[in-house]
């Protein structure tokens, strides 16, 4: 029986009691399947129904894992079908739990693991795959330095990128057989783990340095070899080493930095809605960032970049941003600044008369003193803005943008119910996690999710449909128009961004505009008689495919 266990076991190929009569008999399957023979939809719904009986969404992503190890079409049919139920579950948040998990549930993994004290292995792990330089469109890759809002978590973070890849496939219809999640296992400083003998990744501190570098380089250099025109997606890596290595890298390789580039350009179609309710423009806008490291500095980036785009000089666009860190508001005088965030220091004379608690100026004082028209919050602080810094915001301006970004639910700054009802509704608010729509005063109010997963399929299509051999500033820009010209927030309540359940075509969408854009850019190395039906094609479908023994 050469073939069957192939096909029975392959979760690309699988399709369970959807095998036919006549499949069967050919595949050498007779007898391993009970008599019915049920549909795509009929094996869904039974999927549904026990995936609704578990108690817990840690469960049903425990489910939903060993779905996806086992019949990848069937996964996915009950991910699209249900798209805005099943995102939380296999993405944010509680990806975040199972992660913290993973180590104690280990099951079994698709992923390639890269270890950093066996760097002569990198190639043959990508060999092991058995992929051709063209069967690749895609590789996500993290090193699990800070996972989500929840910090180091080593080994155990090797979902985060296969997370990322599902919702690549369930929101942009990626083809999953063309992807390969990637961990780069450099040692944790996570101690808890280096202490648990469950642990099993690397038991060492992370290596740091010329070797930490070396490394990634040899990443780069291998998987751009092996595939050369997959995408390749950063994830979750620590502050420094995110923007050092995007900033190194981007002209040389094909890749991007989702937490920088990705939740960047969703912030910015979050604030292009914004506007369109405050009727501004971003000229006129004072940014207030709370947390500045990956993703509050990559925001800081792209909105200071609309500053200018809109007519104000580079000193005036850095004049108009603010960071508030650990150490409180980011001034000039403060030494061992990072750059990223010595870029938007303030000068110390600027702020001499401003109050200071313990010889810090905190955002309190920051949002009373500068009243943001935009005030952002990436510090993994939940409950970061309590009611204090809320109604200091509402006091500064009539609309402020509120956006709360830290994932996963333990983090975030404000529930949006508590920042509805302290701003009166006049708060144009999304957030990172998916949140219910709030009820105040008779309206309901939509909450947008600023989750850069509502972006970076699309552009992740766009860039693959486009064979795209750089992501620009102007694909990531053009990506965040073509979110935010989805919605009309004008009506009050309106969300900023588009529901997460139409998020399959708003990716599409987000798809075409950022091919145009390539095309536009000539960065793009693929020609298309018609880009929409290109895109349309380039989009995998949850069906079962003809069967190829
Ligand atoms: N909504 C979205 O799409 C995204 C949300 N995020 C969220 O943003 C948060 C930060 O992520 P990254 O930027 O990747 O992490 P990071 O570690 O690069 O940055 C966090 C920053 O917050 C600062 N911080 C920590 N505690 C603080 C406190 N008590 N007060 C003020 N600042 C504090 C840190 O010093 C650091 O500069 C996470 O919760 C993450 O889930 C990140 C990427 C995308
Ligand atoms: C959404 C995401 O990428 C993060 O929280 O890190
Ligand atoms: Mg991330």
């Amino acid at each position: 029986m050469p073939s069957s266990p192939t096909v029975s076991t392959d979760p690309l190929r699988n399709r369970g009691t959807a095998f036919t009569v006549d499949e069967r008999a050919r595949l050498g399957l007779v007898g391993r399947l009970p008599s019915a023979v049920e549909t795509l939809d009929e094996q869904a719904a039974r999927c549904y129904r026990q995936i609704s009986g578990y108690a817990t969404d840690l469960q049903k992503y425990t489910y939903l894992d060993q779905l996806h190890d086992r019949n990848e079409v069937l996964y996915y049919k009950l991910i699209v079908d249900h798209l805005a139920e099943m995102l939380p579950i296999v993405y944010d948040p509680t990806i975040g739990d199972a992660i913290k998990q993973w180590s104690n549930d280990y099951r079994d993994s698709r992923a390639v693991y890269l270890s950093i004290d066996r760097p002569d292995d990198v190639r043959a792990s990508f060999a092991g795959l058995g992929l051709g330089p063209d069967d690749v469109d895609l590789v996500v890759v993290s090193d699990a330095q800070e996972i989500l809002g929840i910090g180091d978590w080593g080994v155990n973070g090797t979902d985060i990128s296969i997370g990322k890849l599902a919702v690549y496939t369930a929101a942009a219809g990626v083809d999953p057989a063309r992807v390969v999640a990637v961990n780069l296992d450099v040692g944790t400083d996570n101690e808890v783990l280096l202490n648990s003998p469950e642990y099993l990744g690397n038991r060492h501190a992370r290596v740091t340095g010329e070797r930490y570098d070396d490394f990634i380089d040899l990443y780069l250099k291998t998987a751009s070899e092996l595939f050369p025109n997959a995408l390749l997606h950063f994830e979750d890596f620590g502050p420094s080493n995110a923007r050092r290595i995007l900033e190194q890298n981007r002209d040389t390789y094909r890749i991007f930095n989702d937490d920088m580039q990705g939740t960047g350009a969703i912030v910015m179609s979050a604030v292009f809605s914004a506007l369109k309710v405050t009727k501004e423009s971003f000229a006129e806008q004072r940014l207030l960032v709370f947390g500045a490291g990956t993703a509050g500095t990559g925001m800081a980036d792209q909105i200071s970049a609309a500053m200018i785009r809109d007519g104000l000089s580079e000193d005036e666009a850095k004049s108009r941003v603010w960071l508030v860190d650990v150490d409180g508001l980011v001034t000039d005088d403060m030494t061992g600044l990072p750059n990223y965030q010595a870029a938007y220091a303030r000068p110390a004379s600027e702020v001499a008369d401003w109050a200071r608690a313990d010889g810090l100026i905190d955002l309190l004082t920051a949002v009373s003193e500068v009243k943001p028209t935009i005030l952002i919050g990436t510090s993994t602080l939940h409950n970061g803005f309590p009611k204090a810094v809320v109604e200091a915001l509402a006091a500064g301006v009539e609309r402020p943008i509120l956006l709360p970004l830290s994932n996963p639910t333990e983090r975030i700054e404000v529930m949006p119910a508590d920042a509805v009802s302290w701003t009166q509704g006049r708060a144009l608010i999304a957030t990172g996690i998916p949140v219910d729509p709030v009820h105040y005063n008779g309206v309901d109010y939509d909450i947008g999710q600023a989750n850069n997963a509502l972006l970076y399929p699309g552009l992740g299509l766009g860039t693959i449909v486009s064979g795209a051999t750089h992501v620009t500033d102007g694909m990531l820009l053009a990506a965040a128009k073509a979110v935010a010209d989805q919605v009309d927030p004008t009506a009050l309540g309106a969300s900023l961004l588009p529901a997460v359940d139409n998020l399959r075509a708003s990716s599409a969408t987000v798809a075409l505009a950022v091919a145009k854009q390539a095309i536009e850019e000539g960065v793009s190395t693929t020609n298309h008689d018609n880009l929409v039906q290109a895109v349309e094609d380039a989009m995998w479908q949850p069906v079962y495919p003809e069967i190829v023994e």
